[in-house]
């Protein structure tokens, strides 16, 4: 008996929520690898990042999305805009609340949004995050809440971290995409620059090891990146902080906090990339970088959208 090969199918699944709901999580766990940085503080994600999986012919494209919060600053607006125009690029949208945060204001007014820009032609579904910290009560509640208030095609819960559900999903996803060519190659993982990933590693890092604000008053840019003959790779990175003291304590003492930064993102440059890694960072104090188009445009962000 000769099979019939099923028909391709190729689309964008735009992974949308609010900050810190698993957008990058379940991005790196459809992918099977890391596109994406992960931290525990909100709004870690600042651009579009689109991983590549494969689910048997179909080739999903997710889009994974800054958080969607109340913007208060120029970049915080360009992040909220980048994420809702994913959402309307994308032939399916999969919105992810966490489950034992539950229906949040921030939750209803994403949900007031998908109402307002409601299309036919794209399909909505509901993605229950974080199942391994709630009992199942709860999220039968949850789930009759959220249905209630918007027409989800479908309703998945899962857990991006552990895995849960995670196959059913990409399964779901897989099917319902419409049938055409697939749009990268086979074995590509992400359409991001490199010297962007290189540069959200980096910024990954310092985030884990900063406190309070200071992450989101700094961005971390590749400026230089050199194949050398003997296959390594130098990278130059600048971290732009906004004030002399930002940049005293992003050095550390006797520059230990830069040390630990460097090493750390090198070591994941060096199992991203598969070959050895020089990386040189430098801080550079620009107390106007969150006004400056060129900065915007490195994040892959569109600095009019961040017009008030
Ligand atoms: N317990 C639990 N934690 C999770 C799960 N998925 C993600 N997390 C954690 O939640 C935090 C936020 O995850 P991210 O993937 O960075 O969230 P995000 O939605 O991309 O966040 P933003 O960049 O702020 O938009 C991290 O500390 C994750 O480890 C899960 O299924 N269970």
């Amino acid at each position: 008996m000769t099979e019939n090969a099923a028909p391709t199918r190729a689309g964008f699944v735009a992974l949308i929520g609010e900050p810190n709901a698993g957008k990058s999580t379940l991005t790196n766990a459809m992918v099977g690898a890391k596109v994406s940085i992960v931290t525990h503080k909100v709004q870690t994600t600042r651009a579009r990042i689109r991983g590549v999986a494969l689910e048997g012919a179909a080739q999903i494209v997710f889009v994974d999305t800054p958080g969607l919060f109340r913007p208060r600053r120029r970049l915080d607006r360009a992040m909220v805009a980048a994420a809702w125009g994913g959402a309307a690029d994308a032939d399916i949208v999969v919105l992810m609340v966490e489950a034992h945060r539950g229906m949040t204001d921030g939750v209803r007014a994403i949900l007031e949004t998908l109402n307002e820009r409601r299309d036919p032609k794209q399909i909505v579904a509901l993605a229950i995050n974080k199942i391994d910290r709630v009992k199942s009560e709860v999220l039968l509640k949850l789930t009759q809440d959220l249905n209630a208030a918007y027409p989800f095609a479908e309703t998945f819960m899962i857990s991006a971290e552990k895995g849960y559900g995670v196959a059913d999903l990409r399964a779901w996803l897989g099917a319902s995409l419409p049938e055409g060519p697939w749009m990268y190659p086979e074995d590509q993982i992400a359409d991001v620059p490199l010297r962007m990933i290189a540069a959200e590693i980096t910024r990954e890092k310092l985030t884990l090891r900063l406190h309070q604000e200071l992450p989101y008053q700094l961005t971390v840019e590749t400026e230089n990146w050199e194949e050398r003959k003997d296959g390594s790779v130098r990278i130059d990175q600048v971290v732009y902080v906004m004030r002399d003291g930002h940049k005293g304590i992003l050095l550390g003492h006797k520059g230990e906090t830069a040390k630990a930064v460097s090493k750390a993102a090198r070591e994941e440059l060096v199992e991203f990339l598969g070959r050895k890694v020089h990386l040189f960072l430098q801080v550079k104090v620009r107390p106007n970088w969150l006004e400056e188009k060129e900065r915007f445009d490195e994040m892959g962000l569109d600095f009019r959208d961040g017009n008030a």
